[in-house]
Protein backbone atom coordinates (compact mmCIF):
# COMPACT_ATOMS: atom_id res chain seq x y z
CA UNK A 1 0.00 0.00 0.00
CA UNK A 2 1.40 3.27 -0.57
CA UNK A 3 0.64 7.09 0.70
CA UNK A 4 -2.20 7.19 -1.84
CA UNK A 5 -4.16 4.22 -0.80
CA UNK A 6 -3.72 5.62 2.84
CA UNK A 7 -5.48 8.92 1.64
CA UNK A 8 -8.59 7.24 0.01
CA UNK A 9 -9.14 5.44 3.40
CA UNK A 10 -12.53 6.83 5.06
CA UNK A 11 -11.15 7.79 8.75
CA UNK A 12 -14.55 5.99 10.56
CA UNK A 13 -14.86 5.83 14.54
CA UNK A 14 -16.19 2.61 16.02
CA UNK A 15 -17.29 2.14 19.98
CA UNK A 16 -15.71 -0.70 21.61
CA UNK A 17 -12.52 -2.65 20.11
CA UNK A 18 -12.54 -5.33 17.24
CA UNK A 19 -15.41 -7.91 18.04
CA UNK A 20 -17.61 -5.48 19.59
CA UNK A 21 -21.21 -5.52 17.92
CA UNK A 22 -20.68 -1.94 16.79
CA UNK A 23 -17.29 -3.07 14.60
CA UNK A 24 -19.69 -6.00 13.35
CA UNK A 25 -22.46 -3.26 12.34
CA UNK A 26 -19.74 -0.80 11.44
CA UNK A 27 -18.22 -3.91 8.52
CA UNK A 28 -21.57 -4.67 7.50
CA UNK A 29 -22.23 -0.91 6.56
CA UNK A 30 -18.83 -0.12 4.82
CA UNK A 31 -18.94 -3.59 3.36
CA UNK A 32 -16.06 -3.19 0.62
CA UNK A 33 -15.20 0.71 1.11
CA UNK A 34 -11.62 1.52 2.07
CA UNK A 35 -11.45 2.77 6.30
CA UNK A 36 -9.37 3.10 9.02
CA UNK A 37 -11.19 2.89 12.17
CA UNK A 38 -10.52 4.67 15.54
CA UNK A 39 -12.44 2.91 18.86
CA UNK A 40 -13.55 4.76 21.59
CA UNK A 41 -14.11 3.35 25.14
CA UNK A 42 -17.05 5.51 25.70
CA UNK A 43 -20.21 6.61 23.17
CA UNK A 44 -19.22 10.67 24.34
CA UNK A 45 -15.58 10.14 23.25
CA UNK A 46 -17.27 9.05 19.41
CA UNK A 47 -19.69 11.30 19.23
CA UNK A 48 -17.35 14.31 20.13
CA UNK A 49 -14.69 13.27 17.84
CA UNK A 50 -17.94 13.30 15.22
CA UNK A 51 -18.77 16.79 15.84
CA UNK A 52 -15.12 17.75 15.93
CA UNK A 53 -14.86 16.48 12.53
CA UNK A 54 -11.95 14.62 13.78
CA UNK A 55 -13.57 11.41 12.32
CA UNK A 56 -16.22 11.29 9.11
CA UNK A 57 -18.15 8.93 10.35
CA UNK A 58 -19.30 7.14 13.49
CA UNK A 59 -21.30 3.56 14.18
CA UNK A 60 -22.98 4.10 17.75
CA UNK A 61 -26.28 1.52 18.91
CA UNK A 62 -28.86 3.61 19.45
CA UNK A 63 -31.73 0.36 20.46
CA UNK A 64 -32.01 -3.24 21.16
CA UNK A 65 -35.35 -5.38 20.23
CA UNK A 66 -35.48 -6.98 23.20
CA UNK A 67 -34.14 -4.25 25.87
CA UNK A 68 -35.00 -1.12 24.28
CA UNK A 69 -33.01 2.17 23.50
CA UNK A 70 -29.36 2.98 24.50
CA UNK A 71 -30.96 6.71 25.87
CA UNK A 72 -27.52 7.90 26.59
CA UNK A 73 -26.72 7.70 22.92
CA UNK A 74 -30.03 10.01 22.50
CA UNK A 75 -28.75 12.60 24.64
CA UNK A 76 -25.84 13.00 23.41
CA UNK A 77 -26.84 13.16 19.88
CA UNK A 78 -29.00 15.96 20.38
CA UNK A 79 -26.11 17.67 22.42
CA UNK A 80 -23.30 17.69 20.45
CA UNK A 81 -23.37 18.93 16.79
CA UNK A 82 -23.76 15.54 14.68
CA UNK A 83 -26.18 14.02 11.98
CA UNK A 84 -27.53 10.49 11.62
CA UNK A 85 -26.41 9.63 7.92
CA UNK A 86 -27.71 6.26 7.72
CA UNK A 87 -28.73 3.06 9.68
CA UNK A 88 -27.83 -0.56 10.13
CA UNK A 89 -29.21 -3.21 12.07
CA UNK A 90 -27.55 -6.50 13.21
CA UNK A 91 -28.26 -10.11 14.64
CA UNK A 92 -26.66 -9.81 18.14
CA UNK A 93 -25.79 -13.57 19.46
CA UNK A 94 -24.23 -13.94 22.99
CA UNK A 95 -22.30 -16.21 24.20
CA UNK A 96 -20.44 -16.76 27.49
CA UNK A 97 -16.67 -16.95 26.94
CA UNK A 98 -14.13 -18.06 28.97
CA UNK A 99 -10.42 -19.20 28.55
CA UNK A 100 -10.06 -22.54 27.08
CA UNK A 101 -9.94 -25.07 29.81
CA UNK A 102 -12.53 -23.41 32.30
CA UNK A 103 -15.65 -25.30 33.19
CA UNK A 104 -19.16 -23.95 34.18
CA UNK A 105 -18.76 -24.70 38.14
CA UNK A 106 -15.27 -22.45 37.94
CA UNK A 107 -16.82 -19.70 36.92
CA UNK A 108 -16.93 -16.44 39.84
CA UNK A 109 -17.37 -13.06 37.93
CA UNK A 110 -18.82 -12.38 34.45
CA UNK A 111 -17.65 -9.46 32.48
CA UNK A 112 -20.26 -7.40 29.42
CA UNK A 113 -21.63 -4.12 28.68
CA UNK A 114 -24.63 -3.42 30.55
CA UNK A 115 -26.90 -4.36 27.31
CA UNK A 116 -25.28 -8.00 27.22
CA UNK A 117 -26.09 -8.75 30.75
CA UNK A 118 -30.04 -6.99 30.19
CA UNK A 119 -30.35 -9.30 27.07
CA UNK A 120 -28.63 -12.36 28.75
CA UNK A 121 -31.51 -12.08 31.48
CA UNK A 122 -32.83 -15.74 31.66
CA UNK A 123 -29.54 -17.13 31.90
CA UNK A 124 -28.21 -15.18 34.75
CA UNK A 125 -31.45 -16.09 37.19
CA UNK A 126 -29.88 -19.35 37.16
CA UNK A 127 -26.60 -18.08 38.06
CA UNK A 128 -27.49 -15.68 40.52
CA UNK A 129 -23.94 -16.11 43.09
CA UNK A 130 -21.89 -15.28 39.81
CA UNK A 131 -20.57 -11.06 40.25
CA UNK A 132 -21.93 -9.08 36.84
CA UNK A 133 -19.57 -6.56 36.25
CA UNK A 134 -20.22 -4.10 33.86
CA UNK A 135 -17.28 -3.15 31.82
CA UNK A 136 -17.00 -1.54 28.56
CA UNK A 137 -17.82 -3.03 25.33
CA UNK A 138 -18.66 -6.96 25.12
CA UNK A 139 -15.39 -7.09 23.16
CA UNK A 140 -13.40 -5.11 25.36
CA UNK A 141 -15.19 -7.85 28.22
CA UNK A 142 -13.39 -10.96 26.31
CA UNK A 143 -9.91 -9.38 25.80
CA UNK A 144 -10.02 -8.50 29.52
CA UNK A 145 -10.40 -12.32 30.65
CA UNK A 146 -7.89 -13.47 28.06
CA UNK A 147 -5.21 -10.49 29.36
CA UNK A 148 -5.92 -11.47 32.64
CA UNK A 149 -6.11 -15.46 32.55
CA UNK A 150 -7.98 -15.95 34.67
CA UNK A 151 -9.77 -19.27 34.64
CA UNK A 152 -13.00 -17.98 36.96
CA UNK A 153 -14.02 -15.08 35.00
CA UNK A 154 -16.22 -14.94 31.85
CA UNK A 155 -17.43 -12.70 29.02
CA UNK A 156 -20.81 -12.53 27.18
CA UNK A 157 -19.94 -11.10 23.53
CA UNK A 158 -19.93 -12.79 20.32
CA UNK A 159 -17.85 -15.88 18.39
CA UNK A 160 -15.99 -13.12 16.48
CA UNK A 161 -14.58 -11.84 19.76
CA UNK A 162 -14.33 -15.69 21.23
CA UNK A 163 -11.80 -16.28 17.76
CA UNK A 164 -10.75 -13.10 18.34
CA UNK A 165 -9.27 -13.21 22.06
CA UNK A 166 -8.69 -17.08 22.11
CA UNK A 167 -11.44 -18.08 24.55
CA UNK A 168 -14.00 -21.05 24.05
CA UNK A 169 -17.89 -20.62 23.65
CA UNK A 170 -18.50 -22.38 27.03
CA UNK A 171 -22.38 -22.10 26.92
CA UNK A 172 -23.74 -20.77 23.15
CA UNK A 173 -26.41 -18.79 22.65
CA UNK A 174 -27.63 -17.33 26.28
CA UNK A 175 -29.80 -14.36 25.19
CA UNK A 176 -33.18 -14.58 26.25
CA UNK A 177 -34.71 -13.63 23.28
CA UNK A 178 -34.07 -15.27 19.72
CA UNK A 179 -35.14 -12.36 18.12
CA UNK A 180 -32.20 -9.99 18.81
CA UNK A 181 -31.06 -7.19 17.00
CA UNK A 182 -29.54 -3.76 17.66
CA UNK A 183 -30.27 -0.80 15.82
CA UNK A 184 -27.01 1.53 14.93
CA UNK A 185 -26.31 5.02 13.72
CA UNK A 186 -23.69 6.14 11.31
CA UNK A 187 -23.25 9.77 12.43
CA UNK A 188 -21.55 12.51 11.08
CA UNK A 189 -20.96 16.43 11.23
CA UNK A 190 -22.90 16.92 8.16
CA UNK A 191 -26.41 15.59 6.76
CA UNK A 192 -26.84 13.73 4.49
CA UNK A 193 -27.47 14.54 1.01
CA UNK A 194 -28.29 10.89 -0.70
CA UNK A 195 -30.81 11.04 -3.54
CA UNK A 196 -32.36 7.80 -2.08
CA UNK A 197 -33.14 8.63 1.67
CA UNK A 198 -36.08 8.23 3.35
CA UNK A 199 -35.97 8.12 6.72
CA UNK A 200 -35.85 11.39 8.96
CA UNK A 201 -35.01 11.45 12.76
CA UNK A 202 -35.85 14.74 14.31
CA UNK A 203 -36.02 16.09 18.14
CA UNK A 204 -38.57 18.57 19.47
CA UNK A 205 -40.52 19.98 22.29
CA UNK A 206 -43.99 21.13 23.12
CA UNK A 207 -45.83 23.18 24.76
CA UNK A 208 -46.80 21.60 28.35
CA UNK A 209 -50.55 21.22 27.58
CA UNK A 210 -53.28 18.98 26.86
CA UNK A 211 -53.30 17.02 23.44
CA UNK A 212 -49.95 18.32 22.80
CA UNK A 213 -48.10 15.42 21.97
CA UNK A 214 -52.10 13.98 20.19
CA UNK A 215 -51.16 17.36 17.54
CA UNK A 216 -47.90 16.36 16.87
CA UNK A 217 -48.46 13.01 15.71
CA UNK A 218 -51.31 14.35 13.73
CA UNK A 219 -49.41 15.93 11.15
CA UNK A 220 -47.97 12.98 10.33
CA UNK A 221 -50.63 10.91 10.48
CA UNK A 222 -52.66 13.80 7.92
CA UNK A 223 -49.85 13.61 5.45
CA UNK A 224 -49.13 10.05 5.46
CA UNK A 225 -45.89 9.64 7.23
CA UNK A 226 -45.56 6.59 8.97
CA UNK A 227 -43.41 6.95 12.30
CA UNK A 228 -41.43 4.41 13.09
CA UNK A 229 -39.68 5.28 16.56
CA UNK A 230 -41.05 7.67 19.65
CA UNK A 231 -38.72 8.03 22.55
CA UNK A 232 -39.08 10.65 25.37
CA UNK A 233 -35.87 11.99 27.05
CA UNK A 234 -36.11 13.86 30.16
CA UNK A 235 -35.69 17.86 30.23
CA UNK A 236 -32.49 18.78 32.42
CA UNK A 237 -33.89 21.46 34.53
CA UNK A 238 -37.41 20.91 34.15
CA UNK A 239 -38.81 18.03 36.04
CA UNK A 240 -41.36 15.79 33.90
CA UNK A 241 -40.97 17.93 30.45
CA UNK A 242 -39.31 15.76 27.87
CA UNK A 243 -37.42 15.68 24.57
CA UNK A 244 -39.24 13.78 21.98
CA UNK A 245 -37.39 12.05 19.51
CA UNK A 246 -39.46 10.80 16.56
CA UNK A 247 -38.16 8.39 13.52
CA UNK A 248 -40.67 8.98 10.32
CA UNK A 249 -40.31 7.66 6.98
CA UNK A 250 -40.08 10.81 4.67
CA UNK A 251 -37.62 12.45 2.41
CA UNK A 252 -36.59 16.34 2.29
CA UNK A 253 -36.31 16.20 -1.16
CA UNK A 254 -40.27 15.77 -1.05
CA UNK A 255 -42.09 19.37 -0.89
CA UNK A 256 -45.10 17.51 0.94
CA UNK A 257 -42.92 15.90 3.35
CA UNK A 258 -41.11 19.40 3.79
CA UNK A 259 -44.36 21.19 4.26
CA UNK A 260 -45.67 19.12 6.70
CA UNK A 261 -42.00 19.56 9.00
CA UNK A 262 -42.53 23.26 8.64
CA UNK A 263 -45.97 23.20 9.91
CA UNK A 264 -45.24 21.08 12.97
CA UNK A 265 -41.93 22.76 13.71
CA UNK A 266 -44.12 26.13 13.96
CA UNK A 267 -46.21 24.43 16.27
CA UNK A 268 -43.25 23.11 18.53
CA UNK A 269 -41.21 24.57 21.02
CA UNK A 270 -38.39 23.34 19.88
CA UNK A 271 -37.67 21.45 16.86
CA UNK A 272 -34.41 19.88 14.89
CA UNK A 273 -33.83 17.09 12.53
CA UNK A 274 -31.00 15.10 13.33
CA UNK A 275 -31.29 13.62 9.85
CA UNK A 276 -32.47 11.54 6.22
CA UNK A 277 -31.21 8.96 5.35
CA UNK A 278 -31.50 5.81 3.85
CA UNK A 279 -33.36 3.44 5.89
CA UNK A 280 -31.25 0.12 6.04
CA UNK A 281 -32.81 -2.63 3.80
CA UNK A 282 -30.08 -5.21 4.38
CA UNK A 283 -30.62 -8.75 5.71
CA UNK A 284 -30.88 -8.20 9.02
CA UNK A 285 -33.76 -5.54 8.58
CA UNK A 286 -35.46 -7.64 5.99
CA UNK A 287 -35.72 -10.50 8.94
CA UNK A 288 -37.15 -8.07 11.19
CA UNK A 289 -39.68 -6.87 8.19
CA UNK A 290 -40.60 -10.52 7.88
CA UNK A 291 -41.39 -11.27 11.23
CA UNK A 292 -43.34 -8.10 12.06
CA UNK A 293 -45.25 -9.17 9.11
CA UNK A 294 -45.96 -12.70 10.04
CA UNK A 295 -47.09 -11.87 13.69
CA UNK A 296 -49.65 -9.60 12.28
CA UNK A 297 -51.12 -12.51 9.94
CA UNK A 298 -51.28 -14.98 12.74
CA UNK A 299 -52.83 -11.92 15.06
CA UNK A 300 -55.69 -11.54 12.35
CA UNK A 301 -56.09 -15.15 11.50
CA UNK A 302 -56.42 -15.62 15.57
CA UNK A 303 -58.79 -12.51 15.26
CA UNK A 304 -60.92 -12.93 12.97
O1 LIG B 1 -20.54 -3.97 23.56
C1 LIG B 1 -20.63 -4.04 22.33
O2 LIG B 1 -20.12 -4.96 21.67
C2 LIG B 1 -21.37 -2.99 21.65
O3 LIG B 1 -21.16 -2.78 20.47
C3 LIG B 1 -22.42 -2.24 22.43
C4 LIG B 1 -23.80 -2.87 22.41
C5 LIG B 1 -24.86 -1.88 22.98
O4 LIG B 1 -24.52 -0.89 23.60
O5 LIG B 1 -26.06 -2.15 22.78
C6 LIG B 1 -24.19 -3.17 21.02
C7 LIG B 1 -24.98 -4.23 20.71
C8 LIG B 1 -25.52 -5.13 21.73
O6 LIG B 1 -26.85 -4.70 21.95
C9 LIG B 1 -24.76 -5.06 23.00
C10 LIG B 1 -23.89 -4.07 23.24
Amino acid sequence: MDQDDYEYCIPVGCYGAPGSYSSEAMMTYFKNQPITVTYYDRFEEEIQAVAAEEIQYGVIPIENSSTGSITEVYDLIRRNNCFIVGEQCIKIEHHLLALPGTRLEDIRTVYSHPQGFAQCRDFFRKHTDWVQCPYFSTSQSAERVQREGNSTAAAVANSMAAELYGLQILVPHIYTSSFNYTRFFIIAPKMNQADHRDKITLVLTTKHEPGALYHVLGHFFYNGMNMTHLESRPMEGHPFEYFFHIDVMGSLIDPGVVKTLDDLARNCTYFKILGNYPSDQGGAAHEIRTYRSEIRTQCVAADP
